[in-house]
């Protein structure tokens, strides 16, 4: 299957399970990897014939900007079904990032997988 990517989303949000988190914007990094066949697009150079990235990433950025989740492992999952029901895209691939100060600075990174249907 073909694939189209879409790379280093930065969106700023509320998330985490401390009080300090619950007050303060965090940038979060997202990564999309989606199945969609190019065919027709690459053949009719028509972008109605395709999956708009940019329409992925208007949808994606705002939902996130307003969500208020407490574990990116929620907030991945409820953009993966957003992605997958308002676009019919067939597989997704998503990689959510967080900056975390833990013995550093470091970054917490999840990435799921899901299917349509
Ligand atoms: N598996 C997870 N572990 C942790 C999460 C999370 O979302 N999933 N979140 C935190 C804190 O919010 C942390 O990111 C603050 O820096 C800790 N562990």
């Amino acid at each position: 299957m073909d694939k189209i990517f879409l790379n280093d989303l930065k969106v700023d949000t509320i998330i985490g399970i401390y009080d300090w988190e619950r007050e303060t914007l965090q940038t979060l990094r997202f990564d999309l990897e989606m199945d969609w066949d190019i065919r027709h697009a690459a053949k009719s150079d028509d972008i109605s014939n395709t999956l708009d990235y940019g329409a992925v990433a208007n949808v994606l950025v705002e939902f996130v900007a307003n969500s208020r989740y407490l574990l990116i492992e929620r907030l991945a999952e409820e953009v993966a079904q957003l992605l997958l029901k308002t676009f019919a895209i067939p597989k997704l691939k998503l990689t959510l990032t967080k900056p975390v100060k833990l013995h550093g600075q470091n970054y917490a990174q999840i990435v799921i997988e899901r299917y349509n249907g």
